[in-house]
This record gives C-alpha cells, structure tokens and sequence, in this order.
C-alpha cells in the first residue's frame, strides 16, 4: 500500500476519539501533540486534540461515526462462545480462547457457570442467572457480528431456554452444540432434566452436534455403544433428533488403536479415523473440537473440511503436547497455541512446513556453479527438474544486492513448481525477498531471533549435531534440523564428522524432523536413509548435485532412489 500523509485539525479544542483502520501489512505512525504512536495492529484508538499527522493508515473514523466506506472495514471471522469457565484452563471457555485465538479467530464469551476446577477434578460450580446469561447474549449479539456461536455446557433447561431464545432474535450464520453433560474426571455438569430441552429446543436450531460416546448414549437413553457400527446407528438417531451434522466422537471406543467419529449429515457418513495419541494431556478436547469447528465455519469453509481441519488441528496440538506436565491430576490440559513453537498452520489447518519435503533437499554453492559455466537459476532449475524437494540458496560470497536478485529470481522459478526456498544465514535477504524461510547453524542467527523476525508462517532450518542443540531448536520454534556431517565434505571448512551414529543420536532426541547432510550422494543416501528412525526425513545434498557438469542428471539418479523410501524415511524394498 502506498504511504499516505494525512493532516486532520479538529474543529475543537476538546479531546476525541479517532478510530484508525489499518490493513495488516501497514504500520501506522501517528504524530499527535508532539506524541509518536506506531501500530502494526488492524485498528487502534487514538484520543487526540488539535492536529494529527497520519501515515500509511487507510482510513480515520470519528469514533461512533459511520462515515467509513464498506471497503475499508476490516472483518475477521467471529465465534461466540456460549459456555462454563474452568479455572483450570484446561476446558471450557478459556479451551475455547485458545482454540478460536490459534485459528486465527476473534472469540467472544458468554458465560454460562464458573467451575472450580483442575486437573483432578471439579471442586464446586456455580452457575450464572439465566437473566444475567441473556444479558450478556444479548450484549454481544446486538452489537457485534457473530458469524457462529458454539455452545459447551449449559446447565440448567433455562439457560438453554434463553439461549433458544435469544438465537432467534439475533440469527448467526451457524450453531455448533458440544452437548456437554460430564466433565472428563466424570463430574456431572448438566443433569439429565437436560436432555429433552436438548432433543426438543436445541438440537433442531444446530448445524453440528458434538456428543462424545457417553453423551450420544445418555441422549439415546443409555444405548450401549460399542463398536463403529454402533457409532453409526447413534449417528443417525441423533440426526433425526433434528440437527444438520451429526458428529460422534469415538475417542473412548475400546478396542480401537485408531481414534474414530463418525459425522453423519444426512446423506453420507464419514468416518474419520487418526491414531490415538498416548497421553495424559487430553482434558478440554472436546470443548477445543467444537470451537476449532465453530471457528472454521466462521472462516466460510463448508462443514466436512471444518471438521476434517478441526480434528487434524487437535491432534496435532495433543501430538505436540503430549509430554508437558501441568498440574498432578489424572488428566492434564494441552496446548492450544502450538504454533508460538513454530509449527505454523495455514488458513486451511495444513502445517505450512511439510517435513516431506526435507526428501532432496538441494543447496546450492555459488563457487561450484560458476566454475561449471551456470548461473544460480539455471542451477536451481535443474535440480526443481530433477526432482528436488526443497531448496537452500547457501551463496557465501555473493553481494547482497545480486543475491536479493538472484533470490527473487530463484524464488519465482521454485514457487511456479510448489517448491519451497530457504534461505543460508541471512534473514536479511530473507526478508527482502519473502522466501519461506531460512537455515541458520549454531553461530548464525539464534533461531528464536529468526523466528521473532520472521513470524509464525515461514520454515526455519537449524543445524544441530547435538542432542542438546536438537531439543533448543525445538524450543527456539525451528521447524527442522538438518544434522551433519554425516561423511567427511570439501564443501564446508573444518566440519566436525558426526557419522551415522551421531546422525542417529540427533535424530532420536530431536522433536523436529531431520534432513541428514554432509558427503552425500547416490553412492551413500540409501545407507544414510537406512538407519531406519522415522523422523529422518530426507538427505541435503550440495557437491553431489552441483559440482557436477550435469545437476539435472545428478539431480534425477538421487530422486530416483530416494523415491523408493516411503514417509517414515525408511527404505522400501525394491
Ligand atoms: C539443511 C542444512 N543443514 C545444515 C546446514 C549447515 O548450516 P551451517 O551450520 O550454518 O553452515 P553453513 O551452511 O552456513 O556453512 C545447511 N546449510 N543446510
Ligand atoms: C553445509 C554443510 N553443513 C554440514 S556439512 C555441509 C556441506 C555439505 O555439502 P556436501 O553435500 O557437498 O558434502
Ligand atoms: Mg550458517
């Protein structure tokens, strides 16, 4: 956007509110009785009296005025929250914070009870008037755009009553029922006398029930439910209860290595299996599905992806967090907001770094490709040809300026074939050019600086050769290390040799995935890719590729190997 300069004198001397409008990408500064702001925020308020200087804002607003155009209004998916506060954090509506703030959604709460509570169970509740609950619906549904409202528990047939109520007063786009009736330590938060005003009143006005495998059964009276067939049938009883989607979480099935629902619209069933996480770290995960489903519809999506992101976006946060100890209870809490660690999600719930592509991983060296008579495009395209997976601009001695230039070259020629480009040592160039990311070695950039300059999207490499390094990568939010050297290399001066054995020790302590690298080529990939751990996700290859007269070739025989290995990184029999 083009910075703008903008003077505005009031016609008063008295103080007032201006509301500024800022597209994410802008910074604004603000230069207001001699005092500077600058904001990065979408909007901020700024209280002035006399004359502003404004620059690169795109929008000023009288506060409570409406003179802003519909065009530079800023709208961000909106979830209201229609639920119990758990002191613990763990569930309810502070879960559903969590999940809402790591789809990138706004959330806001209506709270229905206050729950004393924490990892070893509910200690007291006291739940809120229903006048006061619809006070604060109607608070926040006569005021803000709420796209879809989700709801936990609901304690008392009133409360659901004037929830009913108020929802036909104030329609959202979506309703999305998480029918919560016992606490995941077993305490009861709504009592049966809930369960026809569910059938009857709520049910009808959803888009999507949540009920886990107790809750599909109390709302079948008692039915037992044993097996994936039987999560069918609950399915579609509980959709001629009234609601669109039916989604029966299977999570407690015995029996099942997998965990399975079952969401039923109708029409299809979709049975929606991933592996069942072995943790303690599981209280809240139902409160976190619903709101990540809530979330997603908010964004537009339709209601099979909003699942599907939801589901995969829980696991992944109970995968992610399976070790952390909070609390000494039974059950502990997860955490949401994975992605401050580095593992980023785009809009669409996939991970933005796919470890996959740490299969060939080609880094480039400006000394080799010049003595073969190439430029570094010409380079980058042949090995893309080839077959490379990922690419590493690691250009020592080039200028800055034709490095940026070469980068936005390169970059072009990876993104027009889905392949991501790093870029060695300089976050600088980095930056300049918008590539996905970087690798950085241990007296580099730290990766927690590269990682607060770059933000939670882009792909950070960080070389370890040690167990200790591995796990601060890890906590520095890098996404992969690359570990090496595996043989002895010409390529980098004085690198220790780590061999197979220091390869593997890396890989076993590391939480990131690992691309193995150092003196690898066609002749030595398989017995590297052999040592058979399943976060060995790939070689990085540089004189074998291009100190060569021929990269394309080279580039080819390598991926033609490599191909052979399936996704654990161990080796398919030929
Ligand atoms: C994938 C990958 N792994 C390791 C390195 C080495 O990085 P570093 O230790 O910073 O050494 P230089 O490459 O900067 O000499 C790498 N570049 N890529
Ligand atoms: C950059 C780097 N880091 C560890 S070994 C190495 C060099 C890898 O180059 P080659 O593939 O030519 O051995
Ligand atoms: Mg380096």
């Amino acid at each position: 956007m083009a910075s703008s300069t903008f003077v505005f004198t009031s016609s008063s001397s008295a103080s007032r509110h201006y509301l500024l409008l800022i597209p994410p990408q802008a910074s604004a500064k603000a230069y207001t009785n001699n005092k500077l702001r600058v904001s990065n925020s979408p909007s901020f308020v700024l209280r002035t009296k006399g004359s502003i200087h404004l620059q690169g804002f795109v929008a000023m607003q009288e506060k409570g005025a409406s003179t802003l155009s519909d065009d530079s209004k800023i709208k961000i998916p909106h979830v209201l929250t229609v639920a119990g506060s758990d002191s613990g954090a763990g569930a309810g509506i502070q879960a559903d914070l969590k999940a809402c703030a790591a789809r990138r959604v706004y959330c806001s709460t209506v709270i229905t009870s206050v729950t004393a509570q924490n990892t070893v169970g509910v200690q007291g509740v006291s739940n809120v008037s229903e006048d006061f609950v619809a006070e604060q619906l109607k608070s926040v549904l006569s005021d803000m755009q709420v796209d879809v409202v989700k709801t936990g528990m609901l304690p008392s047939v009133g409360i659901v009553k004037i929830l009913c109520k108020t929802l036909r007063e104030f329609p959202v786009q979506a309703l999305v029922v998480d029918p919560v009736m016992v606490s995941t330590s077993g305490d009861v938060l709504a009592g049966p006398s809930i369960l026809s005003v569910f059938r009857e009143e709520l049910f009808p006005m959803a888009d999507i029930i949540t009920p886990n495998l107790k809750e599909a059964s109390a709302l079948l009276d008692g039915v037992q439910l044993e097996t994936v067939d039987d999560l069918r049938s609950a399915a579609r009883l509980l959709y001629d209860m009234g609601p669109k989607n039916v989604l029966v979480k299977g999570g407690d099935l015995p029996d099942s290595s997998d965990a399975v629902d079952i969401l039923f619209n109708g029409d299809n069933f979709y049975e929606l299996r991933s592996p069942r996480i072995k943790t303690r770290n599981t209280h809240g995960t139902g409160c976190s599905l619903a709101s990540c489903i809530a979330a997603e519809l908010a964004k537009g999506y339709l209601m099979v992806s909003a699942v599907k992101v939801a589901k995969r976006f829980v696991e992944t946060a109970l995968d992610y967090s399976k070790d952390i100890v909070i609390g000494n209870g039974l059950q502990g809490p997860f955490d949401h907001l994975l992605r401050l660690k580095g593992h980023s999600q785009d809009c669409h719930g996939l991970q933005a770094f796919n470890p996959s592509d740490l299969l060939l991983y080609a880094v480039t060296d400006s000394e080799m490709n010049k003595k073969w008579g190439r430029s570094i495009t010409d380079a980058v395209k042949a090995a893309i040809e080839g077959g490379a997976t990922i690419v590493q601009l690691r250009e020592k001695d080039a200028e800055t300026q034709d490095f940026l230039e070469s980068a936005k070259a390169c970059l072009k020629i990876c993104h027009s074939h889905g392949v991501p480009l790093l870029i060695n040592d300089r976050i600088d160039i980095a930056l300049a050019c918008d590539a996905d990311g970087v690798h950085v070695g241990q007296s580099d950039m730290p990766a927690h600086v590269a990682r607060t300059l770059l933000g939670p999207e882009k792909i950070i490499g960080v070389s370890c050769k040690t167990p200790e390094q591995a796990q601060q990568a890890w906590v520095d939010g890098a996404d992969y290390i690359g570990c090496g050297g595996v043989y002895p290399t010409n390529t980098k001066e004085n690198n220790i040799t780590v061999g197979l054995d220091g390869l593997k020790t890396v890989c076993m302590a590391s939480k990131l995935p690992v691309v193995a690298i150092g003196g690898i080529g066609v002749s030595n990939a398989r017995i590297v890719m052999e040592i058979g751990v399943p976060n060995l996700k790939g070689v990085a290859v540089v004189s074998a590729l291009f100190d060569r007269e021929c990269v394309l070739t080279e580039t080819r025989k390598l991926h033609a190997m490599l191909s052979e290995s399936n996704i654990d990184g161990t080796l398919k029999k030929l």
